[in-house]
């Protein structure tokens, strides 16, 4: 059996790939989806990821080949999980700057699913238009136990602790400084190599792609070779097995005597995939000024109004500084949008202290934010030297065109109650002219 660390990937963004389990290399069947009989005695099942009647560049589904049909198991019951919600109606606004203390990993046993926990969010996964943002925290590997969102997709940003991913598409490792997406739909279990974190961007309704690069040209960014899907990979497993359902923002519980992870070979454009942050070709301002965020961003979840996102995934990579007579950090700002913030490893920018890799920031749309006094002082001042912004460090943006709620819980826990006292130092500058 293949380890998690040597692992093969299928290379691209969005591709048609085709792929069976080395030990069964004949597992799709040739010209057709549909055979009377599969090849080996497979099920064949499709999983559709956009409307049947989407446009060809936009659609999305996969062919799976499998040993049983996803169908057999028992009746879905519910199962308690109090700290989720995709539910932000029933949450009072609040317009403050808000910074969280990293998340607590457990004492006790908690897997995956268990460790899950709600920050923000808006839309409506009924309506399927909108995106929340959890975190999860755990200690404990999702033993017999599969879970899959039927509300969307999955972008998952581990913290702390390395994942081991069982999808039924193959299975893959997730570094820090890596990324994973899974979407809507697909089952996945997660297996841990330690005390593990990490934050996850949730969309409805939409898919994640690659933004567009306008006048910078057909390269840079996140290049999409740079991508990686799992090859196909199967175990025949006749255990009982829960399978964990997120639906309408609830989750299920519901039995079955066999492994989901049984796809002995698939093929389509709808799987998921995983990319090293490390990788993305950083482009910036080189002569004066402060580049918009945008010009950071990895993936992009589009609303259906052009250029405007249901979320951005935007990340602030290590790069050199070098604008000349420029304020290099960024600048105060208010945005029509919402900006929630994590810290992977290293320091923010923007901040001197404070914002901790774990921890995470909203400043929700129109709130006021920007450097704290100490990082306005220190970079008002002083020769402008190229100088390597950051070093080691990756942090990221969650960016919403959608208004955000708070869960209540997220307003009570893990505060830093201090955060506004960032910018109460700021000096009142101005000099009357004579
Ligand atoms: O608020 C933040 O720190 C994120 C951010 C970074 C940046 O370089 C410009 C604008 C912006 O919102
Ligand atoms: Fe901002």
């Amino acid at each position: 059996m293949v380890d998690f660390d040597n692992l093969n990937y299928l290379s691209g963004f969005g591709n048609e790939f085709a792929t069976s389990d080395p030990r069964v290399p004949d597992a799709l069947p040739e010209g057709q989806n549909n055979p009377q009989q599969c090849p080996h005695g497979l099920y064949s099942e499709q999983l559709s990821g956009t409307a049947f009647t989407a446009p060809r560049h936009s659609n999305k589904r996969s062919w799976l080949y499998r040993i049983r049909p996803s169908v057999i198991h028992h009746p879905f019951e519910k199962f308690e999980q109090n700290a989720w919600t995709n539910d932000f109606g029933k949450f009072s606004p609040n317009p403050n700057q808000w910074r969280w203390n990293p998340h607590p990993i457990p004492d006790k046993g908690t897997d995956f699913v268990e460790g899950l926990y709600t920050l923000c969010g808006g839309g409506d996964v009924i309506s399927r238009s909108g995106l929340a943002i959890h975190m999860y925290a755990c200690n404990k590997n999702m033993d017999h136990r599969a879970f899959y969102n039927a509300d969307g997709d999955f972008l998952i940003v581990p913290q702390e602790g390395e994942l081991e991913v069982t999808t039924e598409f193959g299975r893959i490792l997730v570094g820090i400084q890596e990324i994973c997406v899974i979407p809507q739909g697909i089952r996945f279990s997660i297996d841990i190599r330690g005390p593990s974190r990490g934050y996850i961007l949730e969309v409805y309704g939409v898919h994640f792609q690659l933004p567009d690069l306008g006048p910078i040209g057909a390269n840079g960014l996140a290049n999409p070779r740079d991508f990686e899907t799992p090859v196909a990979w199967f175990e025949e497993r006749d255990e009982p097995f829960e399978i964990i359902s997120k639906y309408q923002g609830v989750f299920f519980k519901a039995k079955q005597n066999h492994s989901p992870f049984d796809v002995v070979g698939w093929h389509g454009n709808y799987a998921p995939y995983k990319y090293d942050l490390r990788k993305f070709m950083v482009i910036n301002a080189v002569a004066f000024d402060h580049a918009d965020p945008s010009i950071f961003t990895v993936l992009t979840a589009q609303s259906t109004r052009p250029g405007v996102a249901i979320a951005d995934f935007v990340i602030f990579p290590p790069r050199w500084g070098v604008a000349e007579n420029t304020f290099r950090p960024p600048y105060y700002h208010r945005n029509c949008m919402s900006e929630f913030m994590g810290l992977i490893v290293g320091n923010y920018e923007a901040k001197e202290g404070g914002f901790k890799p774990g921890g995470a920031s909203l400043h929700s749309m129109m709130t006021p934010h920007g450097p704290d006094f100490a990082c306005f002082e220190a970079n008002t001042k002083g020769e402008l030297k190229p100088q390597k912004v950051a070093h080691g460090t990756m942090s990221f943006m969650f960016e919403s065109s959608l208004s955000m709620v708070i869960t209540d819980w997220a307003l009570k826990e893990n505060v830093d109650w201090n955060y506004h006292k960032d910018w109460q130092p700021l000096k009142k500058h101005f000099v009357m002219p004579k």
